[in-house]
């Protein structure tokens, strides 16, 4: 079976619920159940009509960073309505389940040492599994193991005179560590910026550690095989996997946006709720409205905040933003049941071979077991790019194939097809010259958030949402 990642149709609205908390598992459960669209709101107010309601905030967009707006605005007891198009809260960030195996919506991975992450997220209810810290680089025909000497000191010396990289580079990722940790994140994604190819190549890094790591891992972490990404966003990322470790929690990662969610009052969400307009209602000092696709309306009381994807923000604020136009980064997640892993590490493996369209791979259930039903492993596979012009047979076949080579024919071909999932938009484009802590204020009382102004990972859709509340709170006048 396939998914495609795209906007979905919406049927009617209905409003998140939270029912119940299991004491045993630490799990909030939710029940999705369709209301009238004209059942209550957070707050009415006698200018509500018949197909208009008026709310505190409106919060468009049911994301990491609209979840962070609204964990926010409800730390301060300002109400809100959170508008979501489909039909569940995380946007980029969701779990299903199929045949007993978790299956994130593309490889994603948590790191613990994200600092807004630290600050919003309960780490011990997520019950998070670690990944060994490095990776298992295919080169030449075979495995070789790059570490992180603070964690794996041992691997790390092992692994001086494999063929990734020389022993100058594998000191050089060393200074890089030390560099990233005595600056602070304000100054990272606000520095001078180059490409991450150029300020590798400018660090003095080879082509081969390049080729075979960085180009792998990096491009990996941003889709961008080209390392044409901002030097700001690896600085962050190599400070927070310095400060932190890669993790998955154990219930899939939706159960990130699930813990935001599960903080927030009953019927705040409203799901299959797409916004078709926002209407900034003429003069400067008017308060915003929004009109879903179904024709209601929704008129604030103190602002709007507009927490959707690059192409929807361009959308829905046409002639109030300089669109960008960038074409997102995407990529294809492959999911395949086994039998047995080759290897029992909970490692990332990187394709530094050059050649093929895997990127890179793991066996999910070697990281969590709760990722697959019992005696079960969890193959997961990453490619980059959208493939657009390959059929999904076509694909697998060819991702099987190559990794018959890594892991010889008779274990990769007994592998069972699960699932694939296209992104179309993963992540936008962030190649020089970005502005990664840019004014969030668009007009009269409208901000927006979400990882097109911030960098694009968990940790800049959460600041950005928090950050995108502090603003509009400010500027209504709203003492946090
Ligand atoms: C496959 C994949 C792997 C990733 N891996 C990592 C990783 O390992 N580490 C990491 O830090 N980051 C990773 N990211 C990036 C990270 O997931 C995103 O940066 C982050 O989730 C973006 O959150 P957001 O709230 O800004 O946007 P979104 O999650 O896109 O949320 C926007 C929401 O707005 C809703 N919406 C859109 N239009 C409307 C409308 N008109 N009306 C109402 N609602 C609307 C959407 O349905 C969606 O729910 C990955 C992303 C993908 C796709």
């Amino acid at each position: 079976m396939n998914l495609i990642i795209s906007p979905p149709t919406y049927p009617k609205p209905s409003f998140l619920h939270f029912h119940s908390h299991d004491p045993q598992t630490k799990r909030t459960h939710f029940q999705f159940k369709l209301q009238s669209s004209k059942s209550p709101t957070l707050q009415t107010s006698p200018a509500e009509s018949a197909n208009e309601t008026q709310t505190g905030v409106i919060i468009i967009g049911g994301g990491l960073s609209g979840l962070a707006a609204a964990n926010k605005l409800h730390s301060e007891k300002i109400p809100f309505l959170l508008l979501e198009a489909s039909d569940g809260i995380g946007g980029r960030v969701r779990t299903d389940i199929v045949d007993g195996f978790i299956l994130d919506r593309g490889f994603q991975i948590f790191i613990t040492g994200y600092p807004e992450a630290q600050k919003v997220l309960d780490y011990e209810s997520l019950d998070l599994q670690k990944f060994y810290s490095g990776a298992f680089v295919y080169y030449n025909g075979g495995f070789h193991t790059v570490a992180d000497p603070v964690r794996h000191l041992f691997d790390a010396l092992m692994s001086l005179a494999n063929p990734i990289g020389t022993v100058l580079d594998k000191l050089l990722i060393g200074l890089t560590r030390v560099k990233v940790l005595t600056r602070s994140d304000e100054d990272i994604l606000t520095s001078n910026e180059v490409s991450i190819m150029d300020l590798l190549t400018k660090t003095g890094f080879s082509k081969s550690i390049i080729d075979r790591f960085f180009r792998p891992f990096f491009g990996g972490i941003f889709f961008d095989n080209e390392l044409e990404t901002s030097s700001r966003l690896f600085d962050f990322i190599f400070k927070c996997l310095a400060l932190g470790d890669n993790t998955l929690p154990s219930k899939g990662i939706s159960a990130i946006p699930e813990q935001l969610a599960s903080k927030l009052p009953e019927k705040s969400i409203r799901l299959n709720s797409r916004v078709a307009s926002v209407d900034f209602n003429g003069s400067e000092n008017a308060m915003p409205s929004v009109k879903l696709q179904n024709g209601e309306v929704f008129r604030s009381e103190l602002g709007v905040i507009v927490a959707v994807e690059e192409p929807e923000v361009e959308r829905l604020l046409a002639g109030k933003i300089r669109a960008r136009k960038k074409p997102g980064r995407s990529t294809v997640c492959l999911y395949f049941s086994a039998d047995r892993a080759p290897v029992e590490e909970p490692v990332l493996f990187l394709n530094g071979s050059g050649k093929g369209i895997v990127n890179n791979m793991f066996f999910a259930t070697n990281v969590a077991k709760s990722y697959g039903p019992p005696g079960k492993t969890l193959v997961s596979v990453s490619v980059i790019g959208s493939f657009e012009e390959m059929s999904d047979e076509s694909l697998t076949d060819e991702v099987v194939r190559e990794l018959s080579e890594w892991f010889g024919d008779s274990v990769v071909r007994s592998w069972k097809h699960l699932r694939n999932y296209r992104i179309g938009f993963a992540q936008p484009d962030q190649k020089p010259p970005t502005n990664l802590l840019r004014d969030l204020k668009i007009g009269s009382s409208v901000f927006v958030s979400g990882d097109c102004w911030s960098s694009a990972s968990f940790d800049g859709a959460l600041s950005s949402g928090r950050r995108a509340a502090e603003a509009l709170l400010k500027d209504a006048s709203v003492s946090v």
